[in-house]
């Protein structure tokens, strides 16, 4: 067995015009120019040198010929099949740039022959070999609708020609609908097939992955996906995403770039980042999952708005974003959420969630040895019914920041010192406030002030919540018919602002997509009351108002989320923290 860091190879090579030592150890490539007076040290005339970690080297090509200079100052050419051969490999390996993006750099070794060729790229490519985490098989879905509609020529153009290098095998599929991909997983695909599933697109194609992705590992392994109190089981598959949408927020919190090239080279490195998951259930029916924002209010307002401005691409959401600051609706509503407990970091830290994160990494391993006890929430229980907290009020905007939510538009994010891995998600409320007050909060998402130090603005981190408009707060019939006649003239004045009724009910925004209210209970029942029977479908408007005109047919929809700790991984590794020279040159080049 070789221990780790032994030294595998140590040659003299050339690389340009320059002989270098080049070192290969199990872990670190290393190539260092040799001063002009040999390899002896020299204080005045240090040699340079350069070193790339094996896991983040991306192939190794052999040359058929040279590719540097010829100036003859190599004395040990060889023929070869009676041409000029300079016997030189390829190193093709990871290079950071500015602001977390990776570049596929590349460095040409010569070698004076051709057995110590053989030699070197024989052992890297075992190296390489050795990477287990490695992807050799990727299952890819592009999106042909995301952002600007460039999802395919991205693809194509940027990240096809990095899987080839890399010997990476793919199966490419061009999504024809909305939930194609989603589908697809779910019945379809042969996931053994696999080492991992690529989504070429924003946070919604992500969305349609993970629920693809989620729901077969629950019915291949006997799970219910509509208990709110099952552990879901996590799935084998990492997820890599090659940003091509509008907001590409999970992207940007995880890797810290919208960078196709960039995700693709940790994608080809084989990276891992877990990620926490939200199930958002009514009742005891799943309605979607979630791993960004969960917003109420504003944000489900913007989206509603901004859906009917597809055609703008990303800027619809700066123009509905504007609207919706405008028309500055609220909502009444209770809000009801378990705290977290016995884990590390609150919202206010100065920290942030980075590359190998401590408090991931210490809230995982307490949330797997002492599974939550999610029954806190029944009846029966009544002891430890007293860990929920309530709050009653008026709200602009109801958000749970499962991550920070940083994207470009928003590069702090929702919730700056929110974790990706944590099982926790921050439950952030803004309480009605002025026009002016509410753009003070908005713009700290921008800025470098603390934007929840401000007296309307509340945050708790928290595993679960529930969050009950007002006008669904009572179970008795007639209640329930006047909520009915408020909800649909609501609707109408949505549709009609001039009456300049406000509307009781916003829409849920689920990273990125519209969870409408318009969903019902066949047999109502207070929330937080006894079990009975609930069946919740989604509703077109005319079977809205159809179920209007039934009366007892139809009740608002409060949600339930809950987060599952790591129940996914990606094909990232987290935001890195910047190195002290990233800003200056490379001191190492040759
Ligand atoms: N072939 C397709 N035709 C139409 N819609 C599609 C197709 N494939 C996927 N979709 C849907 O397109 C929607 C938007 O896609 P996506 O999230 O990739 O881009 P985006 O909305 O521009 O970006 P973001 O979500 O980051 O703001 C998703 O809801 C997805 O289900
Ligand atoms: C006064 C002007 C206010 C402008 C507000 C513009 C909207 C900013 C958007 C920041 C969103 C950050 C959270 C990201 C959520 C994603 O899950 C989701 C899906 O991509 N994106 C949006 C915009 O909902
Ligand atoms: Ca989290």
């Amino acid at each position: 067995m070789e221990r780790p860091g032994r030294l595998l190879l140590l040659s003299e090579l050339r690389v340009g015009n320059a002989a270098c030592d080049v070192s290969l150890c199990r872990s670190l490539l290393t190539w260092k120019r040799r001063s002009s007076s040999g390899p002896v040290y020299h204080p005045f005339r240090p040699s340079v040198s350069h070193s790339v970690s094996v896991s983040e080297i991306i192939s190794v090509r052999e040359e058929e010929e040279s590719r540097g200079r010829d100036d003859g100052s190599w004395k040990k050419i060889k023929e070869r099949e009676g041409k000029d051969c300079r016997l030189a490999f390829t190193v093709l390996y990871v290079e950071r740039r500015q602001q977390h993006r990776w570049r596929c750099a590349e460095v040409t070794f010569t070698c004076p022959e051709g057995a110590l060729r053989q030699h070197w790229v024989g052992s890297i490519r075992e190296q390489l070999a050795a990477i287990a985490s490695r992807p050799k098989h990727l299952l890819v879905y592009i999106n042909p609708c995301s952002g600007k509609r460039k999802g395919k020529r991205i693809y194509e153009e940027k990240v096809a020609p990095l899987f080839a290098q890399a010997g990476v095998a793919t199966q490419v599929i061009v999504t024809e609908r909305a939930n194609y991909a989603r589908d697809h997983l779910r019945t379809e695909a042969e996931l053994k097939k696999f080492d991992g599933v690529v989504c070429v697109g924003g946070d919604g194609m992500f969305s349609e992955i993970i629920h693809g992705l989620i729901w077969r590992t629950q019915m291949d392994g006997g799970v219910d996906p509509d208990s709110p109190d099952e552990a879901l089981l996590p799935g084998s598959l990492r997820i890599g995403i090659i940003p091509a949408g509008s907001t590409d927020c999970i992207c940007f919190a995880t890797v810290g770039a919208n960078d196709p090239v960039t995700s693709a080279l940790h994608v080809i490195v084989g990276d891992s980042q877990p990620m926490d998951v939200c199930s958002v259930h009514h009742n005891s029916t799943f309605l979607r999952y979630s791993v960004s924002l969960l917003g109420y209010g504003f944000y489900g307002d913007v989206l509603t708005d901004s859906e009917r401005k597809r055609w703008l691409g990303p800027a619809r959401y700066d123009l509905s974003g504007v609207k919706m600051f405008l028309t500055h609706h609220y909502y009444e509503g209770t809000v009801s959420y378990l705290p977290a407990r016995g884990i590390k970091g609150t919202p206010r830290d100065a920290a942030r969630c980075r590359s190998g994160c401590v408090v991931c990494q210490h809230n995982g391993e307490q949330l797997s040895e002492k599974p939550e006890r999610y029954e806190v929430d029944e009846a029966s229980d009544s002891e430890n019914d007293s860990e929920w907290r309530t709050i009653r009020g008026k709200f602009l905007a109801i958000n749970a920041a499962s991550m920070s939510c940083a994207c470009p538009r928003s590069p702090k994010g929702l919730s700056p010192a929110a974790h990706l891995a944590d099982g926790t998600t921050d439950l952030i409320l803004v309480r009605k406030c002025s026009r002016f007050d509410f753009l003070r909060h908005l713009l700290r998402h921008t800025s470098k002030d603390d934007q929840f130090d401000l007296t309307f603005v509340e945050v708790h981190r928290v595993r679960r919540f529930r969050f009950t408009p007002r006008y669904c707060q009572s179970n008795s019939d007639l209640d329930m018919r006047e909520n009915g006649k408020h909800q649909l003239f609501s609707q109408i004045c949505r549709d009609h602002p001039a009456c300049g009724c406000a509307p009781a009910y916003s829409s849920w925004n689920c990273d990125g997509e519209i969870l409408t209210h318009t969903a019902i209970d066949v047999r109502y029942r207070d929330p937080l009351g006894a079990s009975s029977r609930i069946l919740v479908e989604f509703l077109t408007q005319e079977e809205f108002i159809f179920s209007f005109l039934n009366l007892n047919t139809f009740s608002f929809c409060s949600l339930f989320p809950r987060v599952h700790c790591q129940l996914i991984k990606l094909f990232a590794r987290g935001i890195e923290e910047p190195m002290v020279f990233e800003d200056l040159p490379n001191p190492c080049a040759i």
